[in-house]
């Protein structure tokens, strides 16, 4: 152990020193639980960062938002990297994706990936999305009154956005020729336990990963997707069907690069595949516990489900309908959202590697390539000095009036800030817009008697651990004048 602890005495860095071998502690460090980063983080006291031992693997926890600014944003040339090595393209052609890639390589996808999320392409996908919460809607007044599992509804909806608007899966939620895709989309990437153990293995020791040929889906659902979206894109080639989703988006921005001469570094089908797949990876999950949590806090706080419900019917009444431009223009909405994303962001903790020997910025530190850095969203989005009362949920301390809340002055991190910031955040907000702005229209909700009032932190971010622990009554509002539910 003390040799180990040298690592960070050596480079003058306060750490927390590695636990035994055959402590306990060992596996929620190779797990690094979410109570486990906020024990780090607390024992950090202010300090701009702290080293710990993930088992014997060496990680910097970065605490401060003046730090977080520089790794993310202002020094990204440094610490562009996620992981320690990439995937091996052979054994896994699927990650050959944004979220597993590096260097040119990742900038070279993500600059060529950046205008299939513009506005405009985002609104042409409005009418895909607001039919299937319509569809969710049926869904819901089919079974009001009924106590409904919040995450299995939720990733539903969630699955259905994505198989339909990046695969190009015609579907409805609750057609049985659908359901299979369905499943198997939802099986190939649910965050389980043992994905989340393979998530870990891949994170501290890559090579190995690779060569044990591992993946980090179960391979036979995955393939079955991917000789799904094969088909779409071949039967497109071929009848010229058009519908304004992401493989058409991306099928279109092959064309337009090969009409500009740039045929030998077109887009693949199989570099497709990987892009829509990283969608489903990075979208599906995080999409379900935001919209769980979120309906999760409505169904606890009447008088904030009340103020959204009216903005949303007087933007209806402004705008004529529920469109892009009426979720865009709901204020109480954009800020329900962004506290739901505050407290409990479904992505806990952000990784880093250092790309090249470089110091600390604003220390003489000095880090060498392959350094692990991790910044703790989680614990700096539960830090009180950041956000007062903050197990509360308190949609108003984002007002407009507030101080800034984002780096370097406040760590708001949900999305991540910097080049390789989430690129699904406008499409996640616009799923997410349109399906709270319709459930609060259409329904009053309340949380079933046997559902626990609060979700701990290990729940929520841990998505397996929700399932079956969310349950809402819903139940449609113009049926329930007198006997609506009182929620508080
Ligand atoms: C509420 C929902 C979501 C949250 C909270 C979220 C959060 C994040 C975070 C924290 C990152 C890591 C960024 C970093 O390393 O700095 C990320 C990356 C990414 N997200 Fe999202 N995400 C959400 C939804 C989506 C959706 C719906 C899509 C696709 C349509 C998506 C696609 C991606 C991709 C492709 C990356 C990798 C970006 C890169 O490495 O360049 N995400 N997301």
């Amino acid at each position: 152990n003390n040799q180990i602890c040298l690592y960070w005495k050596k480079r003058g860095i306060p750490f927390i020193p590695a636990t035994s071998l055959f402590s306990k502690d060992i596996i929620r460090s190779f797990l690094l639980t979410p109570a486990l980063l906020s024990e780090i983080y607390d024992r950090s006291k202010g300090k701009s960062f702290i080293g710990f031992f993930q088992m014997r693997e060496p990680v910097l926890m970065v605490c401060t938002p003046d730090v977080i600014n520089a790794v993310l944003n202002k020094d990204f040339h440094s610490f562009s990297s996620t992981r320690k090595s990439e995937c091996s393209s052979e054994s896994d052609p699927l990650s050959q994706h944004l979220l597993a890639l590096d260097g040119e390589k990742w900038k070279n996808i993500r600059s060529r990936l950046t205008p299939a999320f513009t506005s405009g392409k985002l609104k042409s996908m409005f009418p895909i999305i607001d039919s299937h919460v319509d569809e969710f809607l049926q869904f819901l007044e089919k079974h009001q009154g009924e106590s409904i599992d919040a995450e299995e509804i939720c990733s539903c909806l969630s699955i259905t956005n994505i198989l339909s608007c990046s695969f190009g899966l015609q579907t409805e939620c609750q057609n049985p020729n659908n359901a299979r895709f369905i499943q198997v989309g939802k099986k190939a990437f649910e965050a389980g336990f043992w994905t989340l153990l393979k998530a870990r293995f891949r994170m501290m020791f890559p090579r190995l990963f690779n060569l044990l040929k591992l993946k980090g889906y179960v391979s036979g659902h995955a393939n079955f997707c991917a000789d799904f979206v094969r088909e779409v894109i071949e039967h497109r080639k071929m009848t010229g069907f058009h519908r304004p989703d992401f493989v058409e988006i991306l099928m279109k921005l092959r064309s337009d690069e090969v009409d500009k001469g740039e045929d030998g570094k077109s887009l693949s089908d199989s570099l497709i595949i990987a892009q829509v797949f990283s969608f489903l990876v990075a979208g599906y999950e995080t999409t379900t516990t935001t919209l769980s949590c979120a309906l999760f806090e409505l169904a606890q706080d009447a008088h904030a489900a009340e103020k959204l419900r009216t903005e949303a019917q007087d933007a209806m009444e402004l705008c004529g309908s529920l469109n892009y431009e009426s979720v865009n223009s709901m204020d109480f909405l954009d800020r329900v959202i962004k506290e739901v994303l505050r407290k409990h962001p479904p992505v806990i903790f952000i990784p880093r590697v250092c790309t090249k020997k470089t110091t600390i910025p604003g220390t003489s530190a000095l880090l060498e390539e392959g350094t692990q850095l991790l910044i703790p969203v989680l614990a700096l989005h539960r830090d009180p000095k950041y956000y007062p009362y903050p197990d509360e949920f308190l949609p108003q301390r984002f007002t407009s009036h507030s101080a800034k809340l984002s780096l370097p002055d406040t760590p708001y991190l949900p999305f991540s800030e910097g080049p390789r910031k989430c690129i699904g955040m406008r499409f996640a907000l616009l799923e997410l817009k349109i399906a709270l702005a319709k459930i609060v229209m259409d329904f009053d909700l309340k949380l079933d008697e046997t559902s626990p009032k609060v979700i701990t932190v290990e729940e929520f971010a841990r998505t397996y651990k929700m399932k079956n622990r969310i349950k809402l009554i819903f139940k449609r509002k113009s049926l329930t004048s007198q006997d609506s539910c009182s929620t508080t």
